[in-house]
């Protein structure tokens, strides 16, 4: 039999996965014996399955399938109820349904709950990752990172994520190809972050970063063992080659070779500030790392859905056109966006809002409880995961009519707090909510006010192996200029 090195790897990697799991099965239902006291854990319905694995393989088979890894949630609430709880892979996870308990989740956040520890994640993002940092440091690195991304410090790139834009579909437009828009989205909102970050424009320099980054990202959920070829092997490799070209730029920016309006710049200007008020070398190229796998894929998925569901609403898209050609016509011709013409765009910014309110981007919020305690008047333990379930929270018909529709005119009210969560809430929010924001207005107004589009596969199954839901098909449209 001819066995290529890439599949003799694949054996390994499943060989060793499975006699480590058999022993971890094995220790398991040994101190489950010891500390069985013949009474049920908690009143929550649910299956924890075998020891250990628990419903791990199904939560992976569903991952695995064109439904999407929700399917997994979504057939376990039809069995047991709103509140279920499940086990996968030795961790005790509840699915957290309600407003009421979302509110009691982000309300106790950083104290009597925290992101869990996954070594694989803390080895590719790193340790001083706002992922992986322990709460006392996440509060002070949030704090440092967090007045580039406001709205105003953003307003520079405007403009320059305008440009990126606008060159890109024009010359697909004179292309008359068909294009997937979440590869299009991928590849921009990938130049556009490269830029804004780090001020990166060589395009071979962004791809090679491109590739190492989606290595690194592949990483962070996998088998932390540094056997050469497997996954996590070739994430830490990516990881190490992104930190030698981060520390390069750093010491270029530091011997005056570069001075540069970007991220990089404002934390490098803080060299001469207090210790408490600047971050380290590790923590500044630990947490550039991080915002490049948040913004990898998410706001390239939300595109892509806003365009699906458009395509399939066509009286919000022509209404959604008539706000941009407005907004079009009241600029000289050929001018770029700035910061003014987006807090124009209020009806698209509520297309963005019901685009991620249906799309669900980011599916669940994963805590663990650091002490026992009650969400929601269900009584959870120490050490469990409480997942804050997005989709069900958004589709909930209490809080949203109609809540399958597509109807960006229900933002025209307010929903009640805790009730919309596509970036999360609290010290936790999504550090790259107005990047995200910029990049889609913009998107949207280049894209309903120069061309018309068909899309061109309805296929509606999702693509496999990926937590972000998107379509398999990339969502290919070809445009017609208007
Ligand atoms: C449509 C696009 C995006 C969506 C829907 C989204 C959503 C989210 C969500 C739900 C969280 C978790 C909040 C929590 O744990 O409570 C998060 C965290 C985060 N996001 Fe985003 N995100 C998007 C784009 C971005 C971009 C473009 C960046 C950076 C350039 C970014 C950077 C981050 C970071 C650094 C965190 C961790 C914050 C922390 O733990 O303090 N995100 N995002």
């Amino acid at each position: 039999m001819n066995i290529s090195h890439e599949n003799l790897i694949i054996f390994l990697e499943n060989y060793f996965l499975i006699l480590g799991s058999l022993f971890i099965i094995g220790i398991a239902y040994l101190i489950s014996r010891a500390n069985s006291d013949g009474k049920s854990t908690t009143s929550i319905p649910g299956n924890l399955g075998i020891p250990f694995i628990g419903e791990g393989f199904s939560f992976l088979s569903a991952a695995n399938s064109s439904k999407g890894c929700y399917e997994f949630v979504r057939l376990r609430r039809l069995r047991h109820g709103d509140w279920f709880k499940t086990r996968i892979f030795g961790k005790i996870h509840v699915f957290v349904p309600s407003v009421e308990g979302a509110k009691k989740i982000y309300t106790n956040d950083l104290t009597m709950f925290n992101k869990g520890y996954l070594k694989s994640m803390a080895d590719a993002a790193g340790k001083k990752s706002l992922f992986s940092v322990p709460q006392e440091s996440h509060k002070r690195i949030r704090r440092l990172l967090s007045d580039f991304f406001s709205m105003n410090s953003l307003s520079i790139f405007v403009p320059i994520v305008d440009k990126m834009i606008t060159q890109r579909l024009n010359n697909l437009e004179r292309d008359g190809q068909s294009f997937g828009v979440f590869n299009f989205s991928t590849k921009m909102t990938f130049a556009a972050t490269c830029k804004m970050l780090m001020s990166i424009t060589d395009a071979s320099l962004v791809e090679q970063i491109e590739r190492d980054i989606t290595a690194v990202s592949n990483a962070v959920i996998s088998f932390p063992v540094m056997i050469p070829g497997t996954t996590y092997y070739k994430g830490i490799k990516a990881r190490k080659r992104i930190m030698k070209t981060f520390k390069e730029m750093i010491g270029k920016r530091r011997n005056g070779e570069e001075n540069l309006d970007d991220f990089l710049q404002r934390m490098i200007e803080r060299d001469s500030y207090p210790n408490n008020e600047k971050l380290d070398d590790e923590e500044i190229m630990d947490n550039l790392l991080t915002m490049m796998l948040s913004g990898q894929n998410t706001t390239a998925a939300a595109m892509m859905w806003s365009v699906k569901f458009l395509s399939d609403h066509t009286d919000v898209q022509d209404k959604l056109r008539e706000e941009q050609v407005s907004i079009l016509r009241s600029k000289p011709e050929g001018t770029l966006l700035t910061l003014k013409d987006l807090e124009k765009m209020s009806y698209a910014s509520k297309v963005i809002k019901e685009t991620l309110r249906m799309a669900n981007i980011v599916l669940w919020i994963p805590r663990v409880a650091l002490e026992n305690c009650t969400i929601d008047g269900i009584e959870i333990k120490r050490g469990w995961h409480v997942n804050i379930d997005a989709p069900r929270i958004h589709f909930d018909p209490e809080t949203y009519k109609d809540p399958f529709l597509f109807n960006p005119s229900r933002w025209d009210e307010m929903q009640k707090p805790y009730s919309y969560i596509p970036w999360g809430t609290g010290p936790r929010t999504c550090l790259g909510m107005n990047m995200a924001k910029i990049t889609m207005l913009a998107f949207l107004h280049r894209l309903t006010s120069g061309y018309k589009w068909t899309v061109d596969d309805e296929d509606p199954r999702l693509d496999r192996k990926s937590f972000i839901p998107r379509l398999q098909s990339g969502c290919p449209i070809t445009l017609a200029a208007l």
